[in-house]
């Protein structure tokens, strides 16, 4: 793999969060198409068009249960019927043609010819053999008739829909035992730090940090439709953080790297990466907090460098992680980028004069969003309570309560 990769290109200079949204969406492609079991499908992405291969209803059937009548003998006003057997889901509904005479039907069975209404078996009195109108009936004749619900050959999914589980119902009812998805990119997730260890293994050792991000950024990854394929709590040594990457870029179509994303001594990431052969797309976004973000690409996997400061990494995987993934495995780059105008529950303050800060928030009563107190790009609590982001473009002033702001939710 090492062999086909391009010597490393120059960074770019900081640039705007659009401008490096705009650069990531150029890069990234769907991972292509799998054929799998329906049963296999669930939340993944069409990549074909859905036809029905049958007719819903596949024949006229029964709305209710109860005995099916001749509308022209009831509009005769024939009111009592002689019973000549019965038909059921999956039969064949019994032949005969006898216009007074009505079949015992249930919700879903096949109409004998020449029945075209069927009577509930609340509105008849029944004898062995007869049953008799005991009121007025109700204009609605309670029939499906054959291919109202679809016809076969009609398009029944458009290419690109989410099988989530109303869309999984449609392909199952139009009977696609199968269906062509995109694959399911896979992710790993490089955590970055001598301090860190496994989360509930710190309290017992002498400083240790709980590696608080592996998980929810894989938990992320298959949020937006990625296979995790798995983390690896890596510390700061060159070779470690070497050996670490080499294993990841096997096996899988986007590395997230998070920590050592800064300049510090241990900040060892990206020079690994770019001896490596990283081709970097760009290094240090005017964002606020995240700035130290990083995106490359080696050997055509997806590299994202993430600050190590959690909430940080958090607000940046949801800036460019999500909308990677969504690309990958088959939605379009915007469709996690959903931004909407929500008002402010509480006043806010200035914004940064220099950079777009993306701020946690949580919705309030009537559609109003707050943002979160006591932020910082190392404060882990506040997420606790977070359930959107709210942007706030550089140099904004400070906004009264009822002022829209752009909102993603996480
Ligand atoms: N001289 C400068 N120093 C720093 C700058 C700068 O521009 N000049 N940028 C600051 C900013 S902004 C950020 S953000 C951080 C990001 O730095 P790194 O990506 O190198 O992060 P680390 O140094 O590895 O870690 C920072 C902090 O976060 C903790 N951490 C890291 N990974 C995890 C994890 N998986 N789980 C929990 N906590 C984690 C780590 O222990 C550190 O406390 O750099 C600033 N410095
Ligand atoms: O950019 Mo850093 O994430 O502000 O602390």
């Amino acid at each position: 793999m090492l062999g086909k990769w391009r010597a490393a290109a120059p960074c770019t200079a900081k640039m705007g969060l659009r401008e490096a949204q705009t650069i990531l969406r150029s890069q990234a492609e769907p991972a292509g198409t799998e054929r799998v079991l329906l049963g296999n499908a669930g939340f993944r992405i069409l990549a074909e068009p859905l036809f029905a291969r049958i007719d819903s209803p596949r024949e006229t059937v029964a709305a209710m249960d109860g005995f099916a009548v001749s509308e022209k003998a009831v509009q005769a006003g024939c009111l009592t019927f002689a019973l000549a057997g019965a038909s059921y889901p999956g039969d064949s509904a019994p032949a005969g043609r006898d216009p007074s005479a009505a079949v015992r039907v249930t919700t879903g069975a096949p109409m004998p010819p020449g029945k075209d209404r069927v009577i509930p078996f609340e509105l008849v009195e029944e004898t062995p053999a007869t049953i008799r109108l005991a009121g007025p009936l109700p204009g609605a004749r309670h029939v499906r008739l054959k291919a109202s619900g679809f016809e076969a050959g009609q398009l029944v999914l458009p290419r690109g829909t989410l099988l989530d589980p109303a869309k999984l119902l449609v392909a199952a009812a139009s009977d696609n035992g199968d269906v062509l998805v995109h694959r399911r990119p896979g992710v790993r997730v490089i955590t970055n730090g001598s301090e860190l260890v496994g989360a509930g293994l710190a309290a017992e050792t002498g400083n240790r940090v709980p590696d608080s991000l592996s998980l929810p950024l894989l938990l992320m990854a298959r949020q937006w439709g990625a296979d995790a394929v798995g983390g690896m709590l890596c510390p700061d040594y060159a070779g470690a953080i070497r050996k670490a990457v080499l294993a990841a870029l096997e096996d899988c179509d986007v590395l997230v790297i998070a920590g050592g994303a800064s300049n510090g001594d241990c900040d060892l990431a990206r020079p690994v990466l770019r001896a490596l052969g990283l081709v970097p797309f760009f290094a240090g976004v005017s964002i606020k907090p995240g700035k130290p973000v990083w995106y490359g690409k080696a050997g055509g996997v997806h590299v994202l460098g993430l600050p190590g400061n959690p909430a940080a990494a958090m607000t940046i995987a949801r800036l460019f992680l999500a909308p990677l993934l969504s690309t990958l495995s088959g939605r379009p780059f915007a469709a996690a980028l959903d931004w909407q105008e929500k008002p402010l529950g509480a006043a806010a303050e200035a914004a940064d004069p220099m950079r777009d800060m993306a701020l946690f928030g949580h919705r309030g009563p009537d559609g109003t969003v707050t943002i979160l107190p006591r932020q910082s790009a190392s404060a882990q609590l506040p997420l606790a309570k977070a359930e959107l982001l709210v942007l706030r473009p550089a140099g904004g002033p400070a906004l009264p309560t009822g002022a829209p702001v752009p909102v993603l939710d996480l």
